[in-house]
């Protein structure tokens, strides 16, 4: 399968150019313009008039270009308003993209199943986002979507050999937090007649080799290799990486910028490479990357071990040992046991920070926990892997630091202005904390209290706006969320898959009188 140039190489200056003049407002949405005829003739064409006394360059891409689809909202059915429920359920067909329909649209990597969308900028999909996606259409009966969805990332594994950040080729240089073993796991939940661990072995394999890639030639002098970072006693741990020293074609703009503003003599590809990272991480951008938190470019992703991509990578390896176990291959299972049982031990070394009572990302470069206290701190409850004490002075800071009027925020830092930083707060972040609290307090009131005021938030600006959005500001609950590098969407695929399965876990919990 031959797939396209990213837009950045396929038009050389002139991407450059039209994302420099800021044409479009948002960095995005020149990448995921649809060319009216073929790319080598555009950019044949521009370089014959550009330097004309007549010519205009908004004109020029205007005659040549088609503005991608803007996600329509629908507000009500037939006049008839719905409830939040029944919007959030109503929107799964209008966030589903038929496979078959969107060949015409050169950035967008094919799949042969239809998938869902988050909504707003984000035509595509996006690999973490589905994981919660998933969430609402399972509460929605759409299992078969699901298995469709499931199916699309293992064939973008056998094809790419990762899962892309998202269905676009100017995102093939990263993947997102993995969370292919959780969504095989989910789907083995729904299809009880079916062996699926054992039918997704070979991507669950792909997507361990990607993440490991590496490993095996690191020594002690030669600490990091992508994603891999061997540490001092021999461990071996994961953190964010993306090859590509380019500022980012669906961030041109602010990249650039934000490499060229910077008072330090780091080389300029550093910053994009560190950049890139973050945005695998998911949490683009935080305070949780940087050395100074009002500045961007002081970026330092690659030198940090993330405590929620080791939780992660921690069920990759569990699950990978399960499957093997379905097919009776003990010495793989073990194998993968033996991974597993080691990286627990390294979550307990390297995250649990006895001065902060927290679990905290780690920096490789100067051997020692980071500064920032954050949401991440709550993925070794979610995995299981935190002793009942930590999970106890975990929920302790949960509730004393990050609870807020409308849910938990992502940091506990106010200077950043980055959109995963206070006063936001992000619907999968709701969801790891209250399901990892419920691993070790089944009746813990802490849980009722994170579920009812993000759901009580989520409802507020429904009923003002009749939408949901990608973050809510759970500070003050009045304002819109801001921070970032772009307006705040609305759809929105994880907020509403959340917003479903948090109903139903609260009346699952009513019901056995827990709340
Ligand atoms: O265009 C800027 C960045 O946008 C994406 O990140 C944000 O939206 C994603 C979709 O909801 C979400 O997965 C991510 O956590 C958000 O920060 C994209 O993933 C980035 O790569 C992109 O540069």
């Amino acid at each position: 399968m031959t797939v396209n140039s990213p837009p950045d190489e396929l038009y050389e200056e002139l991407f450059a150019d039209v994302q420099l003049a800021r044409i479009f407002p948002d960095s995005k949405t020149f990448p995921d313009c649809i060319p009216l005829r073929s790319p080598s003739d555009i950019l044949a064409s521009y370089r014959q008039i550009r330097d004309t006394p007549e010519f205009n360059l908004k004109t020029f891409v205007k005659n040549n270009f088609n503005e991608p689809e803007s996600f329509n909202l629908v507000l009500d059915n037939d006049g008839q308003s719905w409830t939040i429920v029944e919007h959030c359920q109503a929107l799964w067909s209008y966030l589903t993209r038929n496979a078959h329909l969107m060949t015409n649209d050169p950035s967008l990597l094919p799949v042969p199943n239809d998938f869902v969308v988050p909504g707003g900028r984000f035509r595509e999909f996006y690999y973490w986002d589905s994981y919660f996606i998933m969430l609402g259409l399972k509460e929605s009966d759409y299992v078969n979507l699901i298995s469709n969805m499931v199916s699309n990332f293992a064939y973008l594994m056998r094809t790419h050999g990762h899962i892309p950040n998202g269905n676009r080729n100017y995102y093939l240089g990263r993947s997102q937090p993995p969370f292919f073993s959780f969504m095989v796991e989910l789907l083995d939940s729904l299809l009880t007649d079916q062996n699926i661990l054992v039918d997704y072995l070979p991507e669950l394999e792909i997507e361990y080799e990607f993440w490991m890639d590496g490993s095996a030639d690191l020594t002690s002098s030669s600490q990091s290799h992508r994603r891999v970072v061997r540490m001092t006693d021999g461990t071996l741990l994961n953190r964010f990486y993306d090859d590509i020293p380019k500022p980012r074609p669906e961030a041109f703009y602010e990249d650039y910028h934000t490499a060229h503003s910077s008072t330090s003599e780091r080389n300029e590809s550093d910053i994009y490479v560190n950049i890139r990272a973050a945005a695998e991480s998911g949490w683009d951008f935080s305070s949780r990357w940087l050395v100074n938190a009002g500045d961007l470019s002081t970026i330092y992703t690659t030198d940090i071990i993330p405590v929620d991509l080791n939780c992660l990578m921690f069920n990759l390896e569990r699950v990978l040992a399960s499957a093997y176990e379905k097919k009776f291959d003990r010495s793989m299972s073990q194998h993968y046991r033996q991974l597993a049982q080691k990286r627990k031990t390294a979550i307990q070394t390297y995250f649990w920070s006895k001065e902060h009572d927290y679990f905290m990302d780690y920096d490789f470069r100067l051997n020692q926990p980071t500064k920032s206290m954050t949401l991440a701190g709550v993925y070794p409850l979610w995995t299981e892997l935190a002793t009942e004490e930590q999970a106890s002075a975990v929920m302790d800071k949960i509730e004393r630091l990050f609870l807020k009027d409308g849910g938990l925020v992502t940091t506990i830092n106010e200077k950043s202005h980055q959109q995963w930083d206070f006063p936001n707060g992000w619907a999968p972040l709701q969801y790891i904390t209250y399901k990892g609290i419920l691993n070790y307090s089944p009746r813990s009131p802490l849980v009722k209290k994170i579920i009812d005021q993000w759901m009580m938030l989520n409802e507020k600006v429904f009923n003002e706006t009749r939408k949901m959005v990608e973050k809510y500001d759970v500070v003050n609950t009045n304002a819109e969320a801001g921070g970032g590098e772009y307006k705040t969407q609305d759809g929105f695929g994880w907020t509403n898959g959340v917003y479903l399965e948090m109903l139903k876990d609260r009346k699952n919990l009513m019901r056995k009188s827990h709340f």
